[in-house]
């Protein structure tokens, strides 16, 4: 059975973990939805593990919907979600609602996720959610906002940053969102947050007591050269690739 917003749900209530990865082609997306896992994000972080970008930032709609177009065709079961770029939604609800349409329509994910929440994307949230949209919030680390933050830390480690991480997090949920990300926060922070919504949280950096772990494939499979320093490799691809290609390298140059 294929998923939707409402196993997800059921899945918070009856405490059975989301498993959730990201993905930005046919090829592994269909091996990850054989594998079982229940959510399939289509990342903008395809922007530096994909595309070769520093940051997510230069990641554009017309790239989100080429990747998730392919990621599309090789998922059948798992809940299938797409990244809204920088840009694509910050600018007003209107254009937010058209660009996030527009992925709906042409891909076939069947939601989207965005940055951030109070006070100025609350509106946007709900205009989505209105139109039939379902949105996933993420707070905490913000990857689109990398040169506000001064760089990929730890958000919500002070009281006061702790206690506006959770009001983002209320707001959002207030707003209609059916599901929230939480990115590089503290466990018990992640954990609190995750006891206090009824709606799912899915954690990267965030402890082990959200209702759901998210992490990049290429980080999940050993492909990233330098990985986040939470996301721990559960495979050494990059280094069995590298083996694989000497391996044929030598057979072939022994034709000579
Ligand atoms: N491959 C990959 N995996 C990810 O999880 C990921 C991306 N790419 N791209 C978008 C963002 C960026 N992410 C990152 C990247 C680096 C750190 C990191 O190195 N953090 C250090 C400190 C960095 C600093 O001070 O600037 C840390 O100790 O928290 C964390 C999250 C998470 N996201
Ligand atoms: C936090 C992560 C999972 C994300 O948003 C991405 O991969 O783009
Ligand atoms: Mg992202």
């Amino acid at each position: 059975m294929a998923h939707t917003v409402l196993t997800l749900q059921q899945y918070k209530q009856q405490a059975h973990k989301i498993v959730a990865v990201t993905a930005w082609d046919y090829l592994l997306a269909q091996i990850l939805d054989q594998a079982g896992v229940d959510l399939i994000l289509v990342g903008d972080s395809l922007g530096m593990v994909a595309l070769g970008y520093e940051t997510t930032l230069p990641v554009t709609l017309t790239e989100m919907i080429h990747h998730a177009k392919a990621v599309r065709r090789g998922v059948k079961h798992a809940f299938l979600v797409c990244d809204l770029p920088f840009l694509s939604y910050q600018v007003n609800p209107e254009l937010a609602l058209h660009n996030a349409g527009q992925i709906l329509k042409e891909t076939g994910v069947q939601a989207v996720k965005l940055e951030g929440g109070y006070p100025t994307l609350l509106p946007t949230v709900q205009r989505l959610v209105q139109a039939g949209i379902p949105v996933m919030g993420h707070v905490g680390l913000l990857p689109q906002a990398v040169h506000r933050l001064g760089g990929y830390r730890q958000q919500g480690k002070t009281t006061e940053a702790a206690a506006e991480v959770f009001h983002q997090a209320f707001a959002l949920q207030e707003a209609g969102i059916f599901a929230l990300l939480l990115e590089h926060i503290p466990g018990e922070l992640a954990r609190d947050i995750t006891q206090k919504l009824t709606i799912p949280t899915i954690g990267i950096g965030a402890g082990t007591d959200c209702d759901g772990q998210i992490l990049v494939t290429a980080d999940l499979l050993g492909l990233t050269a330098q990985p986040p320093p939470f996301a721990p490799p559960y495979a050494n691809l990059r280094q069995q690739i590298t083996q694989a290609v000497a391996d044929y390298s030598q057979t072939v140059r022994g034709q000579a």
